[in-house]
């Protein structure tokens, strides 16, 4: 048996320091690119909002795909250790693409500031992203398991404190890339003209990506680094294809039944095996109902109404989330499940879980209530049967418009009148109209023609200055803007001779009355729920898992944020409820449904020691761990040589 001596302090493995410093910066990395890449996606690669979200959600999905495809590789082939190193190097070369893709200035021939070959930077991207998906998705479940393997049998409590610092050092290098990144890209660069400076906003996270990796590799002499015993995947899919094989070919009920159906697989392969099969696959059955969870956490977004309220940048306001984290992690640790277990209550993870779940469906009864108070704001809609049209006049006195057949519209001078119809007709909106004689300018916006609109243009919230200008006359108006209102300003052709004065507003919508503080629950029941949730399912994936099986069961957990990805971006394709809180209620039913179902499955598991399973199990069979693992071995090349044999064959009994 191999006996490992690592350096400690506090009672914690040294090693894990460089374990918890590389997962910060490979976050960072991550989150980073992640905070700027739909900005990309837009205003760089010009794509629409749809295209921009759904390339979006699918290489989130395929982030949290392949981390079947790292657990493969290391628990069956590499081992952890390396399998870090080598899709680290993938994934740092991927940050350089994606990096590289950004800079215009390399297909920008003619020098006017944007690319002129599109087709390059959309192929250089999609490689880069390809690199990323496949070295962030494969090293993420080798780095929290190889972050468990550093702890000795007699540090469990450690090994839970870990856990949560790892959350923490996740959140912790998200809150500042999402901070950092979106402000790297507001800056301008370039070689021949100045850009928004992607190249830096996709730049620095690559050389994060570099840091983790040499920061992993600078703690090499100190890892306890166990090597995978064969290709253990090979023998779990071969030792599962056999159990069932052979259950069907005595599926006479003259034939005993077995306590369970891998106990079929018996007569051919090892107890052990069969064993660590079954602690895996217990626990991937509980895991089914979990991407409900994951399928409204990463709609979180969207039911943070109206960002600018918090006063942020939109891309900013990811960072909300983070920050409770790091606020919550240690509150929860420290104090509430301590609290509870002083009360005598047994919280158990999957009780834990549970209750995060419900969390989760309780923020999204919060979203719905906010929703119905802000739905009470917002004018009438026009509905499918209906249309909306917008009438100016910028005549000089009242007009009375018809609309057929018989509908009448009395409109003043300088006027508008909203109409809604259950006929078609066409909506005119605007938010500048110009009723001077000759072209105006506007401050940020395009020269608008007599008698022409602009189109709803984007302001900030607050009070906001605009210069009309006409060759040497201009004048200057400021209006204050309240946060999701719309406006319609009237030019009147004497807007010169009286200094602006005459510029007449129209509210098309009202500002948001709804005070920012009835988000806070929401925000605060989602994330309470992820504490609960998240750092309980990682703690308890690698505590379940047997010792050869660690980096597959992170997978497989981690493949439950794959799911619910993908059931978001099914969701939108769907299309949506006709009203927003109508669907908020939707997915917390849904959510509380599934707890339900996951409370009852939770409610027949048994918690197990794996080594304490294997360690028995090698008792039962009279063989010291190392002879086992020969054993394995000679097992492996066994079934090899008995492929063409029929029938079953007692190996072992
Ligand atoms: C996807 C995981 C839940 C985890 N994300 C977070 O902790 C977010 C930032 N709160 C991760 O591993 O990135």
């Amino acid at each position: 048996m191999l006996v490992y001596l690592t350096a400690e302090c506090c009672g914690y493995p040294i090693s894990i320091f460089f374990i918890v410093v590389n997962e910060f910066c490979e976050r960072f990395s991550y989150y980073g690119m992640r905070a700027v890449l739909v900005l990309y996606f837009r205003y760089f690669l010009l794509w629409d909002d749809d295209l921009a979200t759904s390339i979006y959600h699918a290489f989130v999905a395929l982030c949290y795909l392949t981390p079947i495809l790292g657990a493969i590789i290391a628990d069956s082939w590499l081992g952890k250790f390396k399998t870090i190193i080598y899709l680290s190097i993938v994934y740092a070369i991927g940050q350089v693409t994606m990096a590289i893709s950004t800079i215009h200035d390399i297909t920008d021939a003619n020098r006017d500031g944007t690319p002129d070959n599109f087709t390059f930077h959309i192929a250089l991207s999609m490689l880069g992203l390809i690199l990323i998906a496949l070295g962030t998705g494969g090293i993420k479940p080798c780095v929290a398991a190889f972050g468990g393997d550093q702890f000795q049998e007699h540090q469990s409590r450690q090994l839970n404190t870990f856990f949560s610092v790892f959350y923490l050092c996740i959140n912790a290098g998200s809150l500042l890339s999402t901070l950092i990144t979106p402000v790297l890209r507001a800056q301008e660069c370039g070689i021949h003209t100045q850009q928004q400076c992607y190249p830096l906003a996709f730049g620095v996270p690559a050389v994060l990506m570099v840091i983790s990796l040499v920061v992993f590799i600078a703690g090499s002499g100190m890892y306890v680094k166990t090597d995978p015993e064969g290709n253990i995947m090979w023998s779990v899919c071969k030792c599962i294809g056999f159990a069932i094989k052979n259950r069907f070919r005595h599926r006479s009920s003259s034939y005993p039944k077995r306590e369970h159906w891998m106990d079929w697989a018996n007569e051919k392969y090892d107890k052990l095996l069969i064993a660590q099969i079954k602690m895996v696959l217990k626990v991937l059955f509980l895991y089914i109902p979990l991407p409900m969870f994951w399928t409204l956490f990463d709609q979180k977004v969207s039911i943070c109404h109206f960002s600018g309220l918090l006063g942020g940048l939109p891309d900013q306001m990811q960072t909300v989330n983070p920050i409770l984290i790091l606020t919550l992690v240690p509150i929860m640790d420290r104090l509430i499940f301590p609290l509870i277990q002083k009360c005598g209550l047994n919280f158990s993870p999957l009780k834990r879980m549970t209750v995060g779940m419900l969390f989760a469906a309780m923020a999204f009864v919060s979203a719905a209530l906010v929703q119905i108070e802000i739905d009470k704001t917002l004018p009438n809609f026009p509905s499918s049967s209906e249309s909306q049209l917008k009438v100016v006049n910028t005549y000089s006195t009242t007009l009375n418009v018809t609309i057929s057949p018989n509908e009448h519209l009395l409109i003043e001078s300088f006027g508008v009148q909203l109409h809604t119809s259950k006929h078609t007709y066409s909506t005119i909106s605007c938010m500048f109209v110009n009723g001077y004689t000759a072209d105006l300018n506007i401050t940020n916006l395009d020269s608008i023609e007599p008698s022409a609109t602009t189109n709803y243009t984007l302001v900030n919230q607050g009070k906001r200055d605009f210069v009309l200008r006409h060759g040497e006359q201009w004048c200057e108006f400021s209006r204050k803007f309240g946060f999701g209102a719309s406006y319609t300003f009237l030019i009147p052709s004497t807007v010169f001779s009286d200094d602006c004065e005459s510029i007449t507003e129209v509210e098309d919508m009202k500002p948001n009355s709804v005070h920012m503080a009835l988000q806070i629950p929401q925000y605060f029941l989602i994330t309470t729920g992820e504490v609960m949730f998240s750092v309980t399912g990682l703690q308890f994936s690698y505590s379940q898992a047997p010792k050869n099986m660690k980096s597959v069961l992170q997978a497989g957990w981690l493949c439950t944020n794959a799911v619910g990805n993908i059931i978001v971006l099914i969701v939108a394709e769907l299309g949506k409820l006709p009203k927003q809180w109508a669907e908020y209620l939707l997915f917390a039913s849904l959510l509380v449904a599934v707890s339900i179902i996951f409370s009852i499955m939770a409610y027949f598991y048994t918690y197990i020691d794996p080594a304490e399973i294997e360690a028995q199990v090698r008792k039962e069979q009279g063989l010291e761990p190392e002879e086992m693992e020969k054993e394995t071995l000679e097992m492996e090349e066994k079934d090899e040589d008995q492929k063409n044999e029929q029938g079953v064959k007692q190996t072992k009994i």
